[in-house]
């Protein structure tokens, strides 16, 4: 009991007085690390991960690939050149098992694709809330290919022959990339591969569907999207590969944000020159609100105008970066729209619900629309911010609370879903030495 209430107790956000000035080196990209570790698990060889993200979406799936019969390793780093990471060899897959997917889509849409591939049943279940969140698309696509499953979300059973026989499937992703991807990520272990055609609303965070094709093409799998909404995937070896794992540029964006919000600069080294990962578009987000943004030697700095400006804009694409904006935007000097975001209703949690109802509760004036935010700048003031299990809305109450005195942040510790020690980081960037004494202007909206 102790323990829990200890877990639950609210963190109360640190409150800067001087403009946060900081380098901060963010963990391994989630997208990546588990995209990868699936890829591996799948591939005819040993692969390796450098860097690799080791929060519990990742380590939810590197439990659930061991559980089927995936060797993976901790390979140490010895020496300054050497990255620690993993070591992952293929095996052929058994059931019957149990996969925790916690609350992670990565887990709970691209593993199903995988697992008619074990001999045997494979359980799936997650926390509470990911039994809610949608699924039924990439089950429904999985029965056309020939799969056999119970149930149309979390908990579900799908009872494993060792292989599929795989085709062309239509689909409705326009409620989750993650569709895509996971039947893609698969389809190449199918007999006759897979073709993925999407009828519907437009398909949200397209990066993440890139992010896909390219990592199957790095792992030597052919990959044909040139016709719009339409992915083929030629049946064939996946190649074992070594792969690099880039920083987590969605994961960068509080820390951007923070010098954004308190007049300083950030800066987050080893920000890929070129990237699939949908939180690169924060340099051009960052930069309309005022910001200026650069990137030298891969290294990117972010510092803050004099006042941030709103925002009027469409993250169909980079949907997962809406929280960090969101609280951005509740500091500006103007109001702001953010448009295109309807399917974050069937995010971690109700993420439109979510941020209005919390930065109203600070005061704020946020208001839900059909498919987004409108958010006006309005003085805030503290109290407890509500993180509905949800690692971005905490991180977003982090950034509001270094300017909002009073804040504090219900389930800090649900940040470890993709970032492992997130109040380190936090209390780290503000005693990073860069951080200036100079007092803090006052950028606050109104
Ligand atoms: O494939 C991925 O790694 C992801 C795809 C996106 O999901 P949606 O398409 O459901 O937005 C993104 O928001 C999520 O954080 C990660
Ligand atoms: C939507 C997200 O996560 P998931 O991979 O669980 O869908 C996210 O990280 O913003």
């Amino acid at each position: 009991m102790r323990n829990h209430e200890a877990m639950t107790l609210a963190w109360p956000a640190p409150v800067v007085e001087h403009p946060v000035h900081a380098t901060i080196a963010v963990p391994g990209s989630k997208s990546m690390t588990n995209r990868a570790l699936l890829l591996a698990a799948l591939a005819e060889t040993e692969s390796t991960l450098q860097a690799p993200l080791r929060s519990r979406d990742t380590l939810l799936m590197a439990q659930a690939l061991r559980s089927l019969g995936t060797d993976i390793q901790d390979i140490a780093a010895d020496s300054a050149e050497s990255v620690a990471g993993w070591r992952v060899r293929p095996a052929d897959w058994r059931g019957p098992i149990d996969v925790d997917c916690g609350l992670a889509g990565t887990v709970m849409r691209f593993l199903p694709p995988a697992s008619v591939l074990a001999e045997g049943e494979v359980r799936f279940d997650g926390d509470p809330h990911a039994r809610t969140r949608p699924m039924s698309t990439v089950l429904t696509a999985l029965r056309d290919l020939g799969a056999r499953i119970t149930g149309d979300r979390l908990p579900l059973t799908v009872f494993g022959e060792g292989a599929l026989r795989g085709g062309e499937v239509v689909v409705d992703a326009s409620a989750s990339s993650q569709f895509v991807s996971g039947l893609l990520l698969s389809g190449a272990r199918y007999a006759e591969g897979v073709t993925v055609r999407h009828r519907g609303a437009p398909v949200p965070s397209l990066p993440h569907i890139t992010m896909t094709v390219t990592m199957l093409r790095a792992a030597g799998v052919t990959v044909d999207d040139t016709e719009p909404d339409v992915w083929r995937v030629l049946p064939g070896p996946i190649a074992g590969t070594d792969w690099a794992i880039e920083p987590d540029l969605s994961n960068a964006t509080p820390f951007l944000a923070a010098a954004a919000a308190t007049g300083g600069s950030t800066v987050i080294p080893g920000w890929p020159a070129h990237t699939d990962q949908a939180g690169d578009a924060i340099r051009d987000i960052l930069a309309e609100m005022g910001c200026t943004v650069e990137v030298a030697a891969d290294r990117l700095t972010v510092s803050a105008p004099e006042r941030l400006t709103g925002i009027d804009i469409d993250l169909h694409d980079v949907g997962e970066l809406s929280p960090t904006i969101a609280a951005l935007a509740a500091l500006a000097n103007g109001p702001s729209r953010l448009r295109g975001i309807a399917h974050l209703r069937g995010h971690e949690t109700d993420r439109l619900a979510a941020l209005s109802t919390e930065i109203n509760r600070l005061g704020g004036a946020a208001t839900e629309t059909e498919d987004g935010l409108l958010i006006e700048p309005r003085p805030l003031h503290g109290g407890q911010w509500q993180s509905y299990a949800d690692h971005r809305m905490a991180t977003a109450g982090a950034v509001l609370g270094l300017v909002v005195p009073g804040v504090t942040v219900e389930d800090i510790e649900t940040t470890n879903k993709t970032i492992p020690d997130f109040p380190g980081m936090w209390a780290a960037m503000l005693d990073d030495e860069d951080c200036a004494q100079r007092p803090r202007k006052d950028v606050q909206g109104v």
